[in-house]
């Protein structure tokens, strides 16, 4: 591949989505640490609260119902969603912020955002991050012991609704199954550095 192409693929944002426990996070943040200076969360905006330790701008820009409702108004959003009634919102400012600095722009975000984002000019590329079966994701939301019984019943019945978009015609640009961690982790980083990889195809996922 050639430099330019590396470079124009590289520049531009990076959806991850994937049900619940997919392992996402676990990625991302192995991605971040080994690259530090080459990735970065946009900061989104947010009407909860903001809890004991957090700063305004940092983890988030907290903003009132109001202020959050205008923006909104006036598209400052490429894709929002509420949760618990409060809102969450990637604003545009906010990955123009992380392109300023010469960074790849990260979202990590649901299948509902996903859809909105495809409604813009963003232009993404789009990573589906897939368990290779829904028992090892079962396993995995009880192994990370963060959950409920209830709550992970929930997460599981959302993976459902995740999986079944990604199974849409040109939901995602690339499929990665988190199987083993290493072979997962380098098909992403691959991807998230702009190299163009041979994606996976989803598993059938009906167990
Ligand atoms: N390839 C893997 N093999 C085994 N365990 C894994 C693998 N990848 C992640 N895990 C484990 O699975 C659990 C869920 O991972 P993680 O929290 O990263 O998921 P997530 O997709 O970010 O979830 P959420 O969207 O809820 O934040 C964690 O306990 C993590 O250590």
């Amino acid at each position: 591949m050639s430099q330019s192409t590396t470079t124009t693929t590289s520049s531009v944002p990076l959806v991850v989505f994937g049900p619940s426990g997919v392992g996402k996070g676990t990625l991302i943040k192995r991605l971040f640490a080994d690259y530090p200076d080459k990735f970065a969360f946009s900061v989104s905006h947010t009407t909860r609260a903001p809890r004991p330790g957090e700063t305004d701008g940092k983890e988030y820009h907290f903003v009132s119902q109001d202020t959050f409702k205008s923006l909104l108004s006036e598209n400052a959003f490429i894709e929002h969603a509420q949760f618990s009634n409060n809102f969450y919102g990637t604003s545009v400012c906010a990955i123009d912020a992380v392109r300023s600095t010469g960074k790849r722009c990260i979202l990590d975000i649901e299948s509902q955002g996903v859809r909105q984002v495809k409604n813009t000019d963003l232009h993404p590329v789009y990573v589906f991050i897939s368990p290779p079966s829904m028992a090892v994701l079962r396993q995995r939301l009880h192994g990370r012991a963060t959950d409920s019984e209830e709550a992970i019943q929930k997460r599981l019945a959302t993976a459902v609704v995740e999986i079944s978009y990604a199974r849409e015609e040109g939901a995602c640009d690339y499929i990665i199954i988190n199987d083993d961690l290493e072979t997962a982790y380098s098909k992403f980083r691959d991807v998230a550095l702009g190299n163009l990889i041979q994606g996976d195809t989803l598993p059938p996922l009906d167990d």
